[in-house]
């Protein structure tokens, strides 16, 4: 497994970038991801593909189709995912986080450019046997098209270079009750299917990006700034802004799926812990995200057992990351 906190590997050289697909639900924190890839010549986003979460999927393509558009990068494929979680029924959505149209209610132009005709699994597979081992997927949202994409393809997982997910609250309260955190709350058999596939995975759960957070007075400096993106950016903030400030007490935001990108590119900017991740499917739990951190030697097998490791992000260098997408959101 890769030396995590190594990234000699992705940033000393900057003659071969790193193949990337996002698989995401914009969402605000979403769309600020997205414009820090785009902006970083060490990826070449080969990419988007959408799903359910944040906003229904339609909604999720739209979204994206634009945000290629406006970061310049119209050409990018953007294959549109499942519209519900595995086992069915109706997704959830989070409208009350990011306004109805995802994008905090900001009244924005409609894309020009269409979606392609794969869908999102097929995507991710057909792009990642075209480059075995050199593909890393950044997931943003719910984790259906990548289980769709592993039940699709049983070499799927081993041919993936990287997994960054943005998911879960490691023995840390959730955001959708105090057991589950909503991108896999939203589908929580897809994440159960993704962490136990044995693919190379990183997660960062949200006890995590929510020690990084823009202050009303960075967003109010990345406003002021010349950054590409960053009025744009600020106009929908002000819905999520408002969002932590009546759910969480804070008078900012939390930067979600940036710190995930940051983890992604700057992977020393992180400690983790390696261990099995299994997911709560049913009762008061669902939802949960509980790793076995290998500390024990248990007496029995359990449903822990028998299945590979993932890393989880442990600690993060909360000034370092900040200052990171602070900088790329203000790059002009
Ligand atoms: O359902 C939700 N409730 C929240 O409080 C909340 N805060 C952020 N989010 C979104 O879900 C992911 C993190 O759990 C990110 O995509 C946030 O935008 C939330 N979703």
């Amino acid at each position: 497994m890769a030396d995590l906190n190594d990234a000699s590997g992705i940033l000393g050289s900057f003659a071969k970038p790193e193949k990337l697909i996002i698989d995401t639900d914009p969402g605000i924190d979403d769309a600020m991801a997205i414009f820090m890839a785009f902006r970083s010549p060490e990826l070449e986003v080969l990419g988007l593909t959408t799903v359910f979460g944040n906003v229904l999927v339609e909604c999720a393509t739209h979204n994206a189709l634009l945000l290629c558009e406006m970061a310049g990068c119209s050409d990018v494929p953007v294959a549109e995912g499942s519209p519900e979680p595995l086992k069915g029924g109706t997704p959830r959505v989070a409208d009350f986080v990011h306004g109805s149209n995802g994008l905090g209610n900001v009244i924005l132009p409609s894309p020009s450019t269409k979606k392609v005709e794969k869908s999102a699994a097929e995507f991710l597979v057909d792009t990642v046997s075209q480059y075995p081992g050199e593909v890393s997927i950044l997931a943003l949202g719910p984790l259906t098209n990548l289980a769709h994409a592993i039940k699709m393809d049983s070499t799927f997982a081993s041919k993936v270079k990287r997994l960054v997910i943005l998911g879960g609250a490691f023995f840390s309260l959730g955001n959708v009750n105090p057991a589950a955190e909503a991108n896999i709350y939203g589908d929580p058999e897809a994440a159960d299917c993704v962490f136990t596939c044995g693919a190379n995975i990183v997660i960062i759960g949200i006890n995590i990006t929510t020690q990084v957070q823009l202050t009303d007075e960075d967003l109010l400096e990345i406003r002021e700034s010349k950054g590409k993106h960053a009025q744009v950016l600020c106009d929908m903030c002000k819905f999520y802004r408002d969002w932590h400030v009546k759910s969480d007490g804070v008078y900012g935001i939390f930067l979600h799926d940036p710190v995930s990108f940051v983890a992604l590119v700057r992977p020393d900017l992180f400690t983790y812990k390696s261990g099995v991740v299994r997911v709560e499917t049913q009762g008061i739990s669902v939802g949960h995200t509980l790793m076995d951190q290998g500390i024990k030697k248990w007496n029995s097998d359990n449903p822990w057992s028998g299945y590979s490791p993932v890393s989880i992000a442990w600690t993060v260098k909360v000034d370092e990351v900040t200052n990171y997408v602070k900088e790329l959101l203000m790059k002009p």
